[in-house]
C-alpha cells in the first residue's frame, strides 16, 4: 500500500505524509518479519499508538506502571533520563506480562519524551501553574524535545524463563517558539492540552500555534522508532528475573533490530537493510531541517485532493489513506474476481498449460473473450497471474507463484475448495450483512432458497464435501504450525473433537511419533473421510462418529478443540466443555486452536469480519478463552500466536 508513496521525496508531502512515509520506509522490512510475532506498545500514548499503527505495525498496548520518578541529577546527558525511562517502562511490561497476561510478548516498545531549555527538563505539568512555568520559560526560545525509545526483545528459553535483550535510542527535534503574550499563554493552558505533554505542550495539535512557523522543523512527531540519528546513548542488556543477560554489541537501530528478530537474513533482507540505510540518511536531513510545507498532496498534476477534517483539524487526506480506502472499496470486486477465476479453473488450466493467450484461454474455459480478456487483467493486477508481453504479438498468461502454491486445485497448499466455500456460502450470506447487523442474527434463510439451504447444509452430500474440502484447505496449512506449537511429549492419546477429515489428526500424529490420534466427527462427516486421506496414512489415526454434544467422548489424554467453540452458542459451549472435564483427569491436556482476537478487540480483521456472519457463535481474545476454561477446571499453560490463520492454547485440568 505504502510502496508507491515511499518513492517520493519527504520533501513533497505535508507533514502528516513525511512522517507517514519516514516511519513506512523505514518499518516496512522490519514489519514483515514481526508478523506473528506478539509486539506490546507500553504506552497509552494516542499519538504513539497512532504513529505506529500508520506505520502499519500490528500491536498489542499495555501501558506501563512504571512511575516516571528516576533521579535526573543521576543523568550527564538529558536524552539519557529520556532512554532510562523508557527502558525502565518497558521493562516493567515485559515482566509483568508472563504473569499477569498469561504470555510473553516478543518485542515491547517503550518511549518517553522530554523538553529541556536552559539545562533543564521538563516533563509533564502537575496543574496549570506549572505549565505556565514551563510555557513561558520557552517562549521566543529555541529548546529541544528528546524522546528515548527502549525496545525490550523477550526470549522465552525451554526452562520458561524469559531473556530481555535491548536496544535503545532516541531523537532530538529543536523547536523555537515565538514570543508568547500572557492572553495566549493562558488561553492554551485553560484549553487544557498542556496537562498531559512534556513540556506543556503537543506541537501537533493546538500547541502548533505557539511555535516560530518560520523555524518550524519539517517532521515534528520525533519519532525515533524509526531511525535513531544520534550514536546510542546506551545498548545494553538489564538484568533480568532470571539474571540471564546479553549485551548486543554494535550500535543499536533499526537494522540492528533486524538481526536481532531474523538472525539468518536472507540477501533479499539485505538489500532491504541498505534501502532502509540510505534512507534512514535521508529521514536525519528532513527531521532536522526547518521549514513548513503546507503544498497539497496531488495524485495527478491538477487533481488536489479536497480537504478533510479530522480530529477537529483541517487536513489532506495521504496518498497512502486514499490507496487504503480505496482498496477497502474495491475489496468484494477482488474477491470475487478469485473466486471466479477459482471457480473456472483458470489456475489449474495455466498451470497444466502456461503460456496460453486470452482467446485461448476463453476457448478451454468455455467463456467470452472479452469476459475472459478482463479476468486475466484483473488477475495480473492482483498479483495472481503474470503477462508476457512478446513483440508484436498478443500477451500471454501463466500464474505468478501465488496462484502456484495456493490457488491450483492439487497445490499441497491448496485453497481451492476454501475459495468454493466463500464464493457459495460465505459471499451469499455477506450479501445481507446489512439486515444481519439490524437483525443481529444468521441470515442463512434469506440466503439461501429452500433448495440451495439443503443444497448447503450438512444434509446434501455435495454441501457437506464442499464445506469439508474447505476445512481441510485451512487445516493443511496450519495444521504443522499448531500440532507443533507445544511439546506434547507426556501424551499418548489425542481425540481430535470435530476433527472433519482428519487432516489436523495427521499432523498431530506425524509431529508426535508417540501420539494416537482419534477423529470424533458426526456420522455424516466421517463416512466421507476417506476422500481425503493421506497417500500413506498413519495408522495411529483413526475415526469414530458421534455426537460431541450428546455421545459418551473417547477417552484420550489431550483433547484437541480446533475451530469449534467460536462457532458454538454458550449453552453448547458449556455442555461441550463440561464433557470434555468430566472424560478428563487431573493432568489431562485440552488444546484449543481458534483465531484469537487482540485484548483490546481491534483485530485481527480476519476474527472480527467472521464475527460478522451472525453464527450463533462469538469471537474471543486469548484472555477469554483462558477464562472459559478455567471455568470448566482447566489452566491454561501456554498460549501461541502464530502468522499461520490459527493460534492455539494448551491447557491441563486441574
Ligand atoms: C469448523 S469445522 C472444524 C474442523 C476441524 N476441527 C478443523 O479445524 O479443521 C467444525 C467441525 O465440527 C463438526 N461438528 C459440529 N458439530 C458436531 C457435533 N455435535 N459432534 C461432532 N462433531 C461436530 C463438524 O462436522 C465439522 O467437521
Amino acid at each position: 500500500m505504502r510502496r508507491d508513496a515511499a518513492g517520493g521525496s519527504c520533501c513533497q508531502f505535508p507533514r502528516v505524509v513525511q512522517f507517514d512515509l519516514k516511519a513506512t520506509m523505514v518499518l516496512n522490512p522490519v514489519i514483515s518479519k514481526l508478523a506473528g510475532k506478539l509486539v506490546v506498545l507500553a504506552s497509552a500514548s494516542p499519538r504513539r499508538l497512532e504513529i505506529l499503527r500508520s506505520a502499519g505495525l500490528r500491536f498489542e498496548v499495555v501501558p506501563s506502571w512504571f512511575k516516571e520518578t528516576l533521579d535526573k541529577g543521576l543523568f550527564k546527558a538529558p536524552h539519557e533520563y529520556a532512554v532510562e525511562t523508557a527502558k525502565q517502562k518497558a521493562l516493567e511490561v515485559a515482566r509483568r506480562m508472563p504473569f499477569k497476561h498469561l504470555k510473553t510478548p516478543d518485542i515491547v516498545i517503550g518511549a518517553d519524551t522530554i523538553v529541556t531549555v536552559d539545562g533543564m527538563i521538563l516533563e509533564k505539568p502537575v496543574d496549570k501553574h506549572d505549565a505556565y512555568r514551563m510555557l513561558s520559560s520557552l517562549s521566543g526560545k529555541e529548546h529541544s524535545v528528546f524522546t528515548g525509545v527502549a525496545i525490550v526483545l523477550c526470549h522465552e528459553k525451554e526452562n520458561e524463563e524469559v531473556d530481555y535483550q535491548l536496544v535503545d535510542f532516541y531523537e532530538e527535534t529543536k523547536v523555537k517558539f515565538a514570543d508568547l503574550s500572557e492572553d495566549m499563554l493562558w488561553e492554551y493552558i485553560n484549553s487544557g492540552e498542556p496537562m498531559d505533554k512534556a513540556g506543556g505542550y503537543g506541537i501537533q495539535a493546538l500547541g502548533g500555534m505557539l511555535v516560530d512557523t518560520s523555524t518550524l522543523p519539517s517532521c515534528s512527531d520525533n519519532l525515533p522508532i524509526s531511525v535513531p540519528t544520534q550514536p546510542p546513548s546506551s545498548s545494553q542488556a538489564l538484568p533480568s528475573h532470571n539474571s540471564s543477560v546479553r549485551r548486543p554489541s554494535s550500535p543499536c537501530d533499526i537494522q540492528r533490530l533486524h538481526t536481532q528478530i531474523t538472525p539468518t537474513a536472507s540477501p533479499a533482507l539485505k538489500v532491504k537493510r541498505e534501502d532502509s540505510e540510505s534512507e534512514s540518511s535521508q529521514t536525519l536531513v528532513n527531521s532536522t531541517s526547518k521549514h513548513t510545507d503546507n503544498r497539497k498532496v496531488k495524485l495527478h498534476d491538477n487533481a488536489t485532493l479536497p480537504s478533510i477534517t479530522r480530529r477537529g483539524q483541517v487536513t489532506e487526506p495521504t496518498r497512502g489513506d486514499l490507496e487504503r480506502i480505496c482498496e477497502l472499496m474495491d475489496g468484494f470486486k477482488a474477491s470475487k474476481a478469485l473466486f471466479t477465476a477459482s471457480k473456472l479453473c483458470l489456475f489449474d488450466l495455466l498451470h497444466s498449460r502456461p503460456g496460453l493467450d486470452a482467446a485461448q484461454v476463453a476457448q478451454e474455459i468455455k467463456a467470452s473473450a472479452k469476459g475472459t480478456e478482463c479476468l486475466l487483467e484483473a488477475c495480473v493486477s492482483l498479483g495472481l497471474l503474470k503477462s508476457i508481453e512478446k513483440a508484436c504479438q498478443k500477451p500471454v498468461y501463466e500464474n505468478a507463484d501465488l496462484a502456484t502454491d495456493f490457488l491450483r486445485s492439487d497445490a499441497p497448499c491448496s485453497l481451492h475448495g476454501y475459495l468454493q466455500h466463500c464464493n457459495e456460502t460465505m459471499w451469499p450470506l455477506f450479501s445481507h450483512l446489512e439486515s444481519a447487523v439490524q437483525e443481529g442474527t444468521s441470515q442463512r434463510e434469506k440466503a439461501f432458497s429452500k433448495q440451495m439451504l439443503q443444497e448447503t447444509s450438512s444434509s446434501s452430500r455435495e454441501g457437506k464435501l464442499r464445506f469439508m474440502k474447505a476445512m481441510h484447505n485451512i487445516a493443511k496449512i496450519t495444521g504443522k504450525t499448531i500440532a507443533t506449537a507445544f511439546d506434547l511429549s507426556t501424551y499418548k492419546s489425542a481425540c481430535d473433537l470435530g476433527g472433519c477429515t482428519g487432516a489436523l489428526a495427521y499432523e498431530f500424529a506425524e509431529a508426535h511419533p508417540g501420539l494416537s490420534v482419534t477423529v470424533f466427527d458426526l456420522p455424516a462427516v466421517v463416512e466421507l473421510n476417506e476422500f481425503f486421506h493421506p497417500q500413506h496414512p498413519d495408522n495411529r489415526v483413526s475415526f469414530v462418529a458421534g455426537d460431541f454434544l450428546k455421545d459418551e467422548l473417547p477417552k484420550a489424554d489431550l483433547y484437541i478443540l480446533a475451530r469449534i467453540l467460536h462457532d458454538l452458542p454458550d449453552e453448547k459451549v458449556h455442555i461441550l466443555l463440561s464433557k470434555i472435564a468430566d472424560a478428563c483427569t487431573a493432568g489431562c491436556g485440552l488444546l484449543l486452536s481458534e483465531i484469537f482476537l487482540d485484548e483490546d478487540r481491534r483485530g485481527p480483521s480476519r476474527g472480527l469480519l467472521q464475527a460478522l456472519s451472525m453464527s450463533e457463535g462469538k469471537q474471543r481474545s486469548a484472555t477469554e478463552y483462558s477464562l472459559l476454561l478455567k471455568s470448566h477446571g482447566f489452566i491454561t499453560a501456554h498460549i501461541r500466536h502464530t502468522d499461520n490463520l490459527l493460534d492455539a492454547m494448551l491447557c491441563i485440568k486441574a
